[in-house]
C-alpha cells in the first residue's frame, strides 16, 4: 500500500480529474485519506459508488465526465489528450466503475476491438497496479484504475466495524461475530425490519419460532438440512425465515433498544432463533456462532437484508 500511495501521488499532479470513489453505505468513513488536504478544485469529484447503478446513470455519468475534462481543458476539439485518476479505499468499486466506463466510453465511440478489463472482486486490495483503460475518443479520454489505499492506522473501533462490514478491509481484522453483531445492531435500532411485518403474520407451519429452536434436536436438523435446503441462504425461503426470526426478535423485545445491556440481550437471542432459520446444525458453541455470522452477513452484504446508511450524515445531505 505504501508503494501504490506513492505512485498516485505522484500521478496526482499530472492527470486531469481525479474521481474520488466511496462507497454510498459510508460516504464519510470511505474519505480517501491521502485527498484530506488536497485544496478544493474542480479537479476532484466524488463518486458515491455501490448505489446499484442502472446503466442509464453509467450513460449520465460518462457524460458528465467528457463535460467535465472539456471544462478542464477550456478547448473543445479532439487533438488532446485527458485523463482521470480513480481512487479511493480498498472495495469502492473502482476497477468496477472503469470497467463500466470503458465499456459505455468504447461503444459511444462505436469503436471496435476488444474491451481491456480491471481485475473486479469482492476480496479487498485485488487492484495491485495502475492501469489505463480508454473511455472516450475526440479527445481521447483515459481513466486511471489505482490500488485502494488506507490511512496505515484507523484507531476508530467504530470505523473499523464500518470499513469491514462493507468489505474495504477483511473481516477477520474485526471478526465475523463481532460483525455481525455490529450489523444487528444497526438493524435493530432502524426501521427497516418494520418491511418485514406481514412475513410475521403469514402462515408460520403452526408454531412459533421460540417452539421450533426448542424442539429440533440435532440429528433432526441435520436431516432436514440435508434434504431440503443443500445451499440454505441462497434461497428465498431462508431469506424470508431471517426476516421473520428478525422482525419477530425485534418487535416482541420488552427491553429498550438504547442500552447497550438490553440490546445485547436481543441479539445473543437472535443468534439463537437465526440458527434454525439458517439451518446450522448443532456443533459446538462457537462454530455455530461463526456460522449464523457469515450467514448473516453474506444476507446483507447481497443486500437481502435492507439498505442502511452506516454513517451518520448531516440532516442537509440525507
Ligand atoms: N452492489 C454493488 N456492488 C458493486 C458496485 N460496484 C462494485 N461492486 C462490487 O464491489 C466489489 C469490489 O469492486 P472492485 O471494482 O474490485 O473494487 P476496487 O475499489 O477496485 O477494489 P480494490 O482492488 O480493493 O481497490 C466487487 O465484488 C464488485 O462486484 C455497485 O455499484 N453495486
Amino acid at each position: 500500500m505504501a508503494a501504490a500511495s506513492r505512485a498516485v501521488a505522484e500521478r496526482i499532479p499530472l492527470v486531469d480529474l481525479i474521481l474520488e470513489v466511496r462507497d454510498a453505505r459510508i460516504p464519510l468513513s470511505s474519505e480517501y485519506d491521502q485527498l484530506r488536504n488536497f485544496p478544493s478544485s474542480s479537479k476532484r469529484i466524488i463518486v458515491l459508488n455501490k448505489m446499484d447503478l442502472a446503466n442509464r446513470s453509467e450513460i449520465k455519468c460518462l457524460k458528465f465526465l467528457q463535460a467535465q475534462v472539456k471544462e478542464v481543458k477550456k478547448i473543445d476539439h479532439s487533438s488532446y489528450t485527458a485523463t482521470i485518476m480513480l481512487v479511493g479505499i480498498p472495495n469502492v468499486g473502482k476497477s468496477a466503475l472503469a470497467n463500466s466506463l470503458h465499456q459505455i466510453g468504447r461503444i459511444s465511440a462505436a469503436e471496435k476491438g476488444k474491451l481491456k478489463r480491471a481485475t473486479v472482486s469482492p476480496i479487498p486490495g485485488e487492484t495491485r497496479d495502475i492501469s489505463s483503460l480508454k473511455i472516450g475518443s475526440h479527445p481521447n479520454v483515459y481513466v486511471l484504475d489505482t490500488p485502494g489505499i488506507l490511512p496505515p492506522d484507523i484507531l476508530d473501533v467504530e470505523v473499523c466495524s464500518k470499513l469491514a462490514l462493507t468489505g474495504a478491509i477483511k473481516d477477520c481484522l474485526v471478526g465475523e461475530k463481532e460483525l455481525a453483531q455490529y450489523f444487528l445492531s444497526i438493524l435493530n435500532r432502524s426501521d427497516e425490519y418494520k418491511k418485514w411485518e406481514k412475513l410475521s403474520t403469514e402462515e408460520n407451519e403452526g408454531s412459533t419460532i421460540d417452539q421450533r429452536v426448542g424442539c429440533l434436536g440435532s440429528s433432526e436438523l441435520d436431516t432436514r438440512q440435508k434434504r431440503q435446503y443443500p445451499t440454505d441462504h441462497t434461497q428465498d425461503f431462508v431469506v424470508r425465515e431471517v426476516r421473520r426470526a428478525l422482525f419477530e426478535t425485534i418487535s416482541s423485545f420488552p427491553g429498550s433498544l438504547e442500552k447497550e445491556k438490553d440490546l445485547s440481550r436481543l441479539i445473543e437471542t437472535q443468534f439463537t432463533v437465526l440458527r434454525e432459520a439458517f439451518r446450522v446444525a448443532s456443533e459446538s458453541g462457537e462454530d455455530v456462532e461463526n456460522k449464523v455470522a457469515a450467514k448473516l452477513l453474506n444476507l446483507y452484504r447481497t443486500g437481502r437484508l435492507g439498505h442502511y446508511t452506516l454513517d451518520s450524515l448531516p440532516r442537509n445531505i440525507q
